[in-house]
């Protein structure tokens, strides 16, 4: 397998507070990660070091075979909040992620037939002209999952994207999203601090330490999906689970 994210040795301090301390893992190429660990260890400034928002101290950043530095192209977000403008409807949405990263370089009637399919493919062919106030929770992300396809990132990084959703959509959402990952083939990085939801979700789960952050383990899980929750395999990941995060301070919420 092909690493398409390589994190080596990363050092990360804000002011003299220590992040990461040599933290190294690495991603291959279309798998879909999970990244637990306690609060404030640092999962979601991984993905703004991994996005290259973010310089690290020390260490290596390599994305697609390039420093990260170089590879913003590669890598789209999408956030606990979807961060939507209200004044555009859900298709205006989705070309405007495409205007800010193509500029002129893609036609109008590209991005507006992009956004389209895409948003056929999150479910919303029929609400493409709701503007954000019309649209549920659950609506608005998939918009914003939508957005961050369609620039036709080969990796998307998504951080906390359900929590702030009920449980009924949140777990819709998992089903869909996985779903979508296995029709785009693309890399999913996806920070969450729920057990179940990695269990059900991820290829491997890495878990972080409290800072300084290192990887405590990494978990492969190969159960077929839809996966049972309930089923034997998945019940020895999350005792395990539950273990390096009790390990590390973790708290379920
Ligand atoms: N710009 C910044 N300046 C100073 N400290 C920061 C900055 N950004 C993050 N931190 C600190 O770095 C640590 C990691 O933050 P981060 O948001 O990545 O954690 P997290 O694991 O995603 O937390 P949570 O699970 O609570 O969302 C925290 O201690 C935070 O206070």
């Amino acid at each position: 397998m092909t690493a398409i994210i390589e994190l080596d040795n990363v050092s990360v301090a804000f002011q003299r507070e220590v992040v990461y301390d040599r933290l190294s893992f690495s991603v291959n190429d279309g798998e879909f990660l999970c990244i637990v660990g306690p609060s404030g260890c640092g999962k979601s400034t991984l993905l703004r070091v991994i996005g290259d928002l973010l310089g690290v101290d020390m260490g290596g950043v390599t994305v697609a075979g390039s420093p990260a530095a170089k590879a913003w192209q590669e890598i789209a977000y999408v956030f606990q909040s979807p961060r939507l403008l209200p004044w555009r409807d859900a298709e205006a949405n989705v070309i405007l992620g495409q205007q800010l990263r193509f500029g002129r370089a893609r036609s109008m009637s590209e991005m507006r037939d992009k956004a389209r399919s895409l948003l056929e493919l999150v479910g919303l062919g029929r609400d493409m002209h709701k503007y954000p106030a019309m649209l549920s929770g659950g609506e608005r992300q998939r918009v914003s999952i939508a957005r961050a396809l369609a620039v036709e990132p080969r990796i998307v990084l998504m951080d906390e994207p359900f929590s702030a959703l009920d449980v009924t959509t949140r777990r819709r959402m998992r089903t869909e999203i996985v779903e979508i990952w296995k029709k785009t083939g693309k890399t999913i990085v996806f920070v969450t601090h729920e057990i179940d939801e990695a269990l059900e979700l991820a290829d491997r789960v890495v878990v972080l330490s409290a800072k300084p952050t290192r990887v405590l383990e990494t978990i492969s899980i190969a159960a077929a999906r839809p996966r049972n929750l309930a089923g034997p395999e998945l019940n020895a990941a999350r005792a395990r689970l539950s273990h390096l995060l009790g390990l590390s301070g973790h708290h379920q919420e």
